[in-house]
């Protein structure tokens, strides 16, 4: 393997992940090796239960870690975690983040000072959370979820009701065997007064010592799923089952002693953006997480192909680009998570504009996530198919790498229904600058537009003008202005000319308009983001390839909207598109002999390596015989001979 590069090694990696947060993975990797639960061997498997009794014993390990680790420095612990140790286990990851932090922020989000004792409790380690909206027959349209919570104004309870199957909580983490308490989302019900809504509470759900469910509420396992195997989703039904009054989240609305229901009207739309904000947290660890499993498929593959000369390098330069999005993606992912901190002490202390810093927040995380966990997916596809047959054994990790992350394409927001947000997001404020006025956005890159910017044209006379970042830039946001425009437009037509309402008008106006809006907008961002990072660099050489990457990232990109730059007439003749095509392979030969060099960068420390294919010493097909052999059932004979022994009879011997 070469192990030359035309970069600085170090240099790169800290750019990458950060001094901090490779230090802390030095911490946790010295912490982990004394863990023999944390690692399996290439091609051993476990039954489903053996997957999650480790799984949950590593998630109560991790809370330990980061209590230890992250009391000082909670900041570049998470990035380490999730950026190396988190895809060691994913599943244990995925569970604490689910007990810890998300049932945390939703309390902290949507509770007040008589929720701070769940908090202490939490904190304390007394108790194992879940987050429970999604019922069998209600995901993103969550207006129709059916789950009653009715008032019982005597008792100062709420009678907790599931109407009929439909209606029963599913798929939550954590729920099927172990979490003690939930989130719980019902539509909140006063008899006689009225239905107000969808509210959250806080239900003990099962005996923390037997693990046995409450009388009244029925829990079950989800079963086998194509990943996250060790983790325990489960469905849930209450049949009258009754909780405190206090146990209503009520930082919105609550009921009064009198059994009405009263709405904190003041603070209400203030509340809800600043609450949007607080919620981007799981969207952007998602982003994080998207990152890393495309990185591991890349080195997987990467790295074989490297050691496999047979196969043509058209293969390699299939995949190059996902190389540029993980190094691209993972500035982006960073910046996100450092600003969404920033949001998180703000919010806290209760300063600046926190309306409009959440709404950013919102606005940006509802398309990073969807736009970094397609990607990932089809990168991880294109991993497996350039791995020949060996890309579907399981000794090579690929499949598994693929179960556990399609379902970041569907949970914390389908990723259709996530991405309109940021659609909508961007109408208002094209809206607003068509009256004159520049919002004004700490995040995202939108300060450019302006309806000048569509009188721009392509002008690059050479390949090497068209790749510079500046140049790429400007074609962007003509592109992004152009496809404001374009979406504004068709959809005020739909609005007025066609007299649809609006969730109609919307929704005709998704494919080709409002989801490569979002697109464009957030590669747009990324390309920001990671241009004003390269250029912090000193290291020339580093700079240079961190260059091509970006440059690589943006002209790949350029392909899915060629059409809209001869159709907004910013080119005309073959010159645009053939840029396009021709620089992306000019990039993908120019970075060739720094692939195994950048690789080696983002792969994970060799002790979590659990690829047949990710080792750097290479001896694929060794590995893999030695992995072949340690799986049970390639040398056993069947047992079962005897049933088929009338077909058996009829064959005749060789000998
Ligand atoms: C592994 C896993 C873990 C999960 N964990 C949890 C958990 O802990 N807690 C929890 O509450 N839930 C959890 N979920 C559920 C998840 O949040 C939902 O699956 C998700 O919200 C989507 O809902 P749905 O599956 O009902 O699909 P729907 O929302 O009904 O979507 C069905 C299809 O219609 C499309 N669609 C829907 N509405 C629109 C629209 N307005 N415009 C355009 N297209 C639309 C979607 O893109 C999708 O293709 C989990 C799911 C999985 C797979």
């Amino acid at each position: 393997m070469a192990k030359t590069s035309s970069f600085n090694y170090e240099i790169m990696r800290a750019f990458l992940f950060g001094e901090d947060a490779l230090k802390q993975q030095e911490l946790l990797l010295g912490e982990l090796k004394n863990q023999p639960v944390f690692f399996l061997s290439p091609g051993e498997t476990l039954a489903k239960d053996e997957l999650h009794r480790r799984s949950v014993q590593k998630a109560f390990k991790y809370a330990d870690f980061r209590k230890t680790f992250a009391t000082q420095n909670f900041n570049p612990f998470r990035e380490a975690w999730v950026g190396f140790m988190g895809y060691a286990d994913k599943d244990a990851g995925v569970q604490e983040g689910i007990f810890n932090a998300m049932f945390g922020s939703a309390i902290g989000s949507m509770g007040t000072e008589r929720h701070v004792k769940f908090l202490e409790e939490l904190a304390a380690g007394k108790m194992v959370g879940a987050f429970c909206l999604t019922e069998i027959a209600h995901g993103s349209n969550t207006k129709m979820v059916q789950t009653q919570a009715v008032y019982d104004k005597v008792n100062r309870e709420y009678v907790l009701k599931t109407p009929n199957f439909e209606a029963a909580k599913c798929w939550s983490g954590n729920l099927g065997k172990f979490a003690t308490h939930v989130i719980l989302y019902a539509q909140l019900i006063i008899p006689g007064e009225g239905v107000y809504g969808l509210h959250g509470f806080v239900v003990p759900i099962r005996d923390g010592r037997t693990l046995l469910p409450y009388p009244g509420i029925t829990i079950a396992e989800m079963g086998e799923k194509t990943g996250l195997q060790g983790i325990d989703n489960g469905i849930m039904m209450f049949n009258n089952y009754r909780i405190p009054k206090e146990n209503l989240l009520n930082r919105v609305g609550d009921v009064n002693d009198e059994g009405k229901y009263v709405r904190q009207i003041a603070n209400l739309r203030k509340q809800n953006t600043t609450s949007l904000g607080v919620l981007s947290n799981g969207r952007i660890g998602i982003t994080l997480t998207c990152v890393v499993n495309l990185s591991q498929s890349l080195v997987f593959a990467l790295r074989y192909l490297e050691n496999e000369p047979k196969i043509p390098t058209s293969v390699n330069y299939d995949l190059m680009p996902y190389l540029a999005v993980v190094y691209v993606s993972n500035i982006f992912a960073r910046t996100l998570f450092h600003y969404q901190l920033k949001f998180m002490t703000m919010a806290q202390k209760g300063e600046g504009d926190l309306a409009a810093m959440g709404m950013e927040m919102h606005a940006v995380s509802s398309a990073s996530k969807p736009v970094f966990s397609w990607v990932a997916r089809d990168g991880i596809q294109k991993a497996i198919e350039a791995c020949r047959s060996l890309g579907f054994h399981r000794a090579t990790e690929l499949d598994k790498l693929r179960g556990r992350h399609d379902a970041n394409c569907t949970y914390e927001g389908d990723n259709n229904v996530l991405i309109q947000q940021t659609a909508n997001w961007l109408l208002k404020l094209w809206s607003l600058m068509l009256k004159g006025q520049v919002p004004k956005c700490s995040l995202a890159a939108i300060s450019f537009l302006d309806r000048n910017i569509l009188e721009s044209k392509f002008n690059s006379t050479t390949i090497q003008e068209f790749t510079n970042v500046n140049n790429l830039q400007q074609v962007y946001r003509w592109l992004v202005a152009y496809l404001l425009k374009k979406t504004h437009d068709r959809q005020q037509r739909l609005l007025k000319g066609d007299n649809l309402g609006s969730f109609w008008a919307k929704n005709e106006n998704q494919i080709y308009h409002c989801k490569s809006l979002a697109f464009a907008f957030i590669e747009n961002c990324a390309i920001q983001t990671m241009d004003t990072k390269v250029q912090e660099v000193h290291d020339e050489r580093t700079r240079n390839v961190l260059n091509k990457l970006l440059s690589l990232y943006a002209v790949w990109n350029l392909h899915k909207y060629v059409h809209l730059f001869y159709e907004g007439r910013y080119a005309n003749g073959p010159t645009f598109g053939q840029y396009v095509e021709d620089s992306t392979l000019m990039l993908c030969k120019e970075l060739q002999s720094d692939q195994s060099a950048l690789v080696n960068v983002i792969a994970l420390p060799d002790v979590l390596e659990l690829s047949i294919l990710g080792h750097p010493e290479g001896q694929i097909y060794d590995r893999m015989e030695s992995a072949l052999l340690q799986y049970a059932c390639v040398f056993s004979e069947p047992n079962w001979g005897m049933e088929i022994s009338s077909y058996r009879s009829s064959l005749k011997s060789k000998l």
